[in-house]
């Protein structure tokens, strides 16, 4: 059983204040994007998690734990524990979304464990588990693991858990530059925070951009440049001041949109078509801003058997 899970970029993150749990209420609106890690489940002896590069991707996967501190046996173990099973199950994972890079390749993971477990205990006609069931179960085990089951566009409110998905017309063409070493989604939260703080500010409640809707529905690639948005990024750009010199050449090369990919450190540029996306790819990679230079595509479904 293998299932295919994309990336995600946030066309807006909207952070509002901190709440009593320790999360910020969001507007978050999701964009997955043709860069998938894969997860193939199999009936074994025990739970057991392997990591891998998927073939051609040059993802760095030495910080991926490969024990019950994965997010993908969190989810098995989540799954079994519903149907009332053990999760006797080897996971192998093909990663060629960027650890740490603010993609959500963890919860990707994640979500790609849930479908292919439900999927392996639960073949019968009618199903325990519906989407939604393992939505629900995902929203445990990170605010993005909801999304990568759904996929699409969606807006998320809450933490980011609770969708709605958005109206979006055709394709949009990405290029995002990644980073050498990633950034850690609290410490970049918690900058946020800090930052707000020292310049006096408190934290407004984040509304959807009418503007980004509107752009995503009609399919205006050059609006939807326009209209992106990310209140982490300056917290981003705290802790990883190189980041600007990577948003400021994808501007000038060209990029109709440049934005912090949510906790960062992946910098993502959208280009009117794909042809400029190409040119985009290839001045970046001679700009030496990145590590490395991927194209990507939205939106693509979420996480899907193959
Ligand atoms: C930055 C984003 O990737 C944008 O989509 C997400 O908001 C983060 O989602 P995630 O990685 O699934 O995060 P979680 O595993 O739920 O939370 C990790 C940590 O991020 C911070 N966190 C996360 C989500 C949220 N709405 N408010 C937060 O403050 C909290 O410090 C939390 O302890
Ligand atoms: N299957 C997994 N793949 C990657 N990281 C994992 C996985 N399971 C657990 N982790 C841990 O989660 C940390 C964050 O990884 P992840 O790649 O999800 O970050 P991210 O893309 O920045 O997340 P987000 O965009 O959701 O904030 C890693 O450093 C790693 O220790």
């Amino acid at each position: 059983m293998t299932v295919r899970v994309p990336a995600k970029v946030n066309l807006q993150l909207g952070v509002g204040p901190i709440r009593d749990d320790g999360y910020h209420d969001l507007v978050n609106v999701f964009h997955a994007v043709s860069l998938f890690d894969e997860v193939t489940a199999e009936p074994a002896r025990e739970l057991a998690v392997s990591v891998q590069a998927a073939p051609h991707s040059r993802v760095d996967v030495a910080g991926v734990p490969t024990g019950d501190g994965n997010l993908a046996a969190k989810a098995a173990r989540l799954v079994a524990a519903r149907l009332g099973v053990q999760p006797r199950v080897a996971l192998r994972i093909r990663k060629a979304i960027p650890v740490a890079g603010g993609m959500a390749g963890g919860s990707a993971d994640a979500a790609a464990a849930l479908v292919a477990c439900a999927r392996l205990w639960d073949d019968r006609e009618q199903p325990v588990l519906s989407r939604d069931d393992l939505m629900e179960i995902g929203a445990d085990l990170g605010s993005d693991v909801p999304f990568a089951v759904l996929g699409g566009t969606a807006v998320g409110v809450g933490r980011g858990e609770r969708l709605t998905p958005a109206l979006t017309r055709g394709t949009f063409h990405w290029v995002f530059a990644t980073a050498d070493g990633g950034l850690s989604t609290p410490a970049v939260y918690g900058e946020c925070d800090r930052l707000r703080l020292a310049a006096g500010e408190t934290a407004a409640w984040p509304a959807v951009s009418a503007e980004l809707m509107t752009a995503l529905a009609t399919g205006d690639a050059k609006g939807l440049g326009g209209a992106l948005s990310n209140d982490l990024q300056p917290a981003a750009l705290s802790l990883r001041p190189s980041l600007r010199r990577t948003i400021d050449a994808g501007r000038d090369l060209g990029a109709i949109g440049a934005l912090v990919s949510g906790s960062g450190p992946t910098c993502a540029f959208l280009a009117e078509d794909a042809e400029d996306a190409a040119d985009l790819a290839d001045a970046l990679h001679g700009a030496g801003v990145a590590e490395q230079i991927v194209r990507a595509s939205g939106p693509v479904p979420g996480a899907t058997v193959i």
